[in-house]
């Protein structure tokens, strides 16, 4: 952590310099990623690749989690926990509160219920936001069983409590639907789950309700399917049970139900194996919580201010500082056991009953009907204070409703009078905020931010949090709908705007007045603000990014159209234009690209203008190189100041490519070599670091396919066979608990190792995966 005069750390130049793998080893150590230099960037910063920023967070996130955990254990001693969560998922009225009945039924009312007939059918009464309880299972034990809310609008919040550790996921469905709704619906909630556990393989049981209404052999087989097809589709990031578990979910002594114990049984154990102890005073306070809730606090609002908390704790332990119990609060709220909310401006806030939150509190900010005027509403049809005390009066004091809902970027208010909720928004963008302008000399940039694959996606809470922070974060007020966002800095004005299949935001910007470099800043931004939320409501979404076509923007196409960034790169080396595919539309790379650090030619752009103040030389010597031709540079020498000559050979060169732009660097070292310092022209600076190391270059890319367990098997068998790895190298490679960390390990030891194991590392991928080996070349 050792910073030098400009404050950067290690940690700062590794990441400038595009070594990731030593970013890898100095984030392992502890090396902070969010430390700021002088110029107020922090590591991450230059980390332009956004899995690999996601994964640096990650790793950051639980190294951090790591330390403070060794730190718990050591001064306060550990104890054995032997209790396992079930969350239950699935969408509404699949049966999932009715299994949990079944479920946490006792013996006695099980044969009562079974020997009186009574109907055993329930009204089907929605669960809103998330039921926590801790019940005793007949024939598993104590177990705490969280039953989800299937309608989409409690989603928003289901994700703070998805991540949470020895936990088993049930997810429901109905076998009378049909197999399409079905795949759809489980497949919303597994990658939902995915999204939220980005460092673990969770334990996943498919469960099919109304067993009753289908004929069995029909159901057993169509249960089946979507047991396979959810594996096939999920193996890198789940563990989805084999088994098929048909039943109805509203009896209680059935052979599916006892299958389905055993099954808990047999994950919970090994949960419980694997579970580390508990550091003693989280197991203090965990005890107490029934208590608080019950003496401490009222049974609406089951919340401790940060003194009280204090206070009680000290009973427990009178010699606790406060910075050891925010490390235990914390650890805490990691299990999901409370939420340990700490404002900036406030002492912490300590929710006893995290559901109270999700269900008292989200629940009705999300169930639109508490609150009037919910037809189309737009940002424009904010909530009054008046209304949140009227909603929120039987369940707490309103200034607390209002941090908590700041706190989980729910909210957001410009006058502490009225507040704009983007989850009650309904009314989709209209078409005339976003129209093709008079002027000529408008320019339009944009990327895209997109699922990597079927089993990514963008959770529901997203898009809302992004809206709350447009609104702190821009210095103009944005203007919102539920599916896009307008801002606007000077004459630079940017749109965001959700795809409608949700899988894909666009962003794109444009300048009246064709400034490229404020363009270039404002797309930064609000990419920024993208990407930090996606990383804070789904840190295990993978996500591509792509560079929209400017052209198609500015024609105001009704789609979005968008280039691969390695296409854009093989383009750029080929001469520097690009051919969209669908559209069969030429257009120029620069013309694509508005960062700073993504065009060669707009760095240091102001300067080099003042430096080429005499372009007959140069112009010359392109010619004669054959760069550019003698009509080209009769265009640059009709300028009139020396300024729009300079422009002019900057922008004709920007147009021609890497082969040009290495050219004109070339020529430039000759005539101005300082001038010729200032033009960052290799193709590899474009968009990917430059880095000689294909295995780091590649990275990102081998990881994804990697992630195969087979594939992984067969390298570590060939390697170990041919001695380049020792079966401690491999135990440790196999100990990684997800497809993406072990690939991520492999790559790391190889990376270490000479060249002959990476020659045995290439020649067995060019057996199980030719595509592969070509990126270890
Ligand atoms: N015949 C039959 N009815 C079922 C079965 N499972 C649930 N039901 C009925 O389906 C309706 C909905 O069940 P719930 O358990 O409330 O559904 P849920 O998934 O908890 O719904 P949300 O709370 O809205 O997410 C109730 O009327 C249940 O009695 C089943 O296996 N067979």
């Amino acid at each position: 952590m050792v910073q030098n005069k400009d404050h950067d750390t290690p940690l700062h130049k590794a990441a400038d310099g595009g070594h990731t793998g030593i970013c890898e080893l100095l984030i392992r150590s502890g090396t902070d990623v969010m430390v700021k230099n002088k110029d107020g960037k922090a590591p991450l910063d230059y980390q332009r690749d956004p899995e690999t920023r996601r994964h640096w967070k990650n790793l950051d996130k639980q190294v951090k989690q790591e330390r403070s955990y060794h730190e718990l254990m050591q001064k306060s001693g550990g104890v054995k926990v032997n209790r396992f969560k079930v969350f239950v998922g699935g969408k509404e009225a699949t049966g999932k509160s009715t299994l949990k009945q079944s479920l946490t039924k006792g013996l006695l009312s099980a044969l009562i219920e079974r020997l009186s007939r009574r109907p055993v059918s329930q009204p089907h009464d929605p669960t809103p936001g998330v039921d926590i309880g801790t019940f005793h299972v007949p024939g598993v034990g104590e177990v705490s069983v969280w039953d989800f809310a299937g309608q989409a609008e409690y989603a928003v919040t289901h994700s703070m409590f998805m991540d949470a550790e020895n936990t088993v996921f049930v997810v429901l469905y109905n076998i009378m639907d049909n197999k399409k709704a079905q795949e759809q619906q489980v497949t919303w909630w597994l990658c939902f789950i995915k999204s939220c556990n980005p460092n673990r393989q969770p334990d996943v049981i498919l469960v099919a309700s109304n067993a009753d209404q289908v004929d069995a052999a029909i159901g057993q087989d169509r249960a089946a399917l979507v047991v396979q097809t959810m594996q096939t589709e999920f193996r890198d990031h789940l563990r989805i049970a084999d088994e098929v578990i048909l039943m109805d979910c509203r009896k209680t002594r059935t052979p599916e139900m006892d299958r389905l114990k055993s099954l808990l049984v047999r994950i919970g154990a090994a949960l419980i194996h694997h579970q580390r102890d508990m550091p003693k005073l989280c197991a203090k306070v965990m005890k107490r919580l029934p208590k608080w809730c019950k003496s401490k606090t009222s049974t609406k609002c089951p919340v401790m201010m940060w003194s009280d908390y204090v206070k009680e704790v000290k009973e427990l332990d009178r010699f606790v500082t406060e910075d050891f119990l925010k490390k235990s609060s914390t650890f805490l709220h990691h299990l999901a056991e409370i939420l340990f909310i700490t404002p900036a401006t406030s002492d912490p806030i300590i929710v006893l009953k995290p559901n109270w939150l999700g269900t008292d509190v989200f629940g009705r900010v999300m169930a639109p009907d508490y609150f009037e005027n919910h037809l189309n509403r737009t940002s424009e049809d904010y909530v009054t204070r008046e209304e949140l005390q009227r909603v929120f009066q039987d369940v707490a004091d309103v200034d607390l409703v209002i941090t908590l809902l700041r706190e989980f970027q729910l909210c957001h208010t410009f006058d502490k009078e009225t507040y704009i909720i983007p989850g009650l928004l309904t009314q989709n963008m209209p078409d005339e905020v976003w129209q093709p302008p008079a002027e000529s000399k408008m320019v339009y940039f944009g990327m895209q931010i997109q699922c990597a694959d079927s089993t990514d996606m963008l959770s529901s809470g997203f898009f809302p949090q992004v809206q709350t922070r447009l609104m702190r974060e821009l210095e103009n007020r944005p203007s919102l709908w539920r599916d896009g966002a307008k801002c606007v800095d000077r004459d630079v004005e940017g749109l965001i705007k959700l795809s409608p299949d949700g899988r894909a935001v666009n962003i794109c910007v444009r300048s009246l007045q064709g400034d490229k470099l404020k363009c270039g800043e404002m797309l930064q931004q609000l990419e920024n603000i993208n990407a930090d939320v996606l990383y804070e409501c789904s840190p295990g979404t993978g996500t591509v990014e792509k560079v929209l076509s400017s052209r198609a923007l500015k024609e105001h196409r009704d789609q979005f159209y968008s280039y691969g960034k390695e296409e854009i790169k093989q383009a750029w080396e080929e001469g520097g234009t690009i051919v969209h595919r669908t559209l069969a539309i030429e257009e120029y790379i620069c013309d694509l690209l508005c960062r700073e650090d993504e065009d060669p030619l707009a760095i240091n752009r102001p300067e080099l203008v003042q430096v080429l103040r005499h372009v007959e030389p140069i112009l010359d010597q392109l010619q004669a190189h054959g760069t550019l031709t003698a009509e080209e540079c009769d265009v640059i020498r009709a300028k009139e100041t020396p300024q729009d000559k300079a422009r002019k050979l900057l922008d004709t060169v920007g147009r021609k490519g890497a082969p040009a732009s290495r050219d004109f660097k070339a020529v430039l070292k000759q005539i101005i070599p300082h001038a010729a310092e200032m033009v960052q022209g290799h193709a590899s600076d474009l968009l990917c670091s430059e880095d000689e190391d294909p295995l780091i270059r590649n990275r990102t890319k081998l990881i994804r396919d990697l992630t195969s367990r087979y594939v992984q098997e067969r390298i570590l068998n060939h390697l170990l066979q041919h001695h380049h790895f020792s079966e401690e190298e491999c135990g440790i490679i196999r100990a990684n608990k997800t497809g993406h960390s072990t690939a991520r390990e492999l790559l790391d030891i190889v990376g270490r190792k000479g060249q002959a194991a990476r020659q045995a590392f290439k020649e067995v991928l060019e057996e199980v995966s030719p595509d592969t080996a070509k990126m270890v070349e």
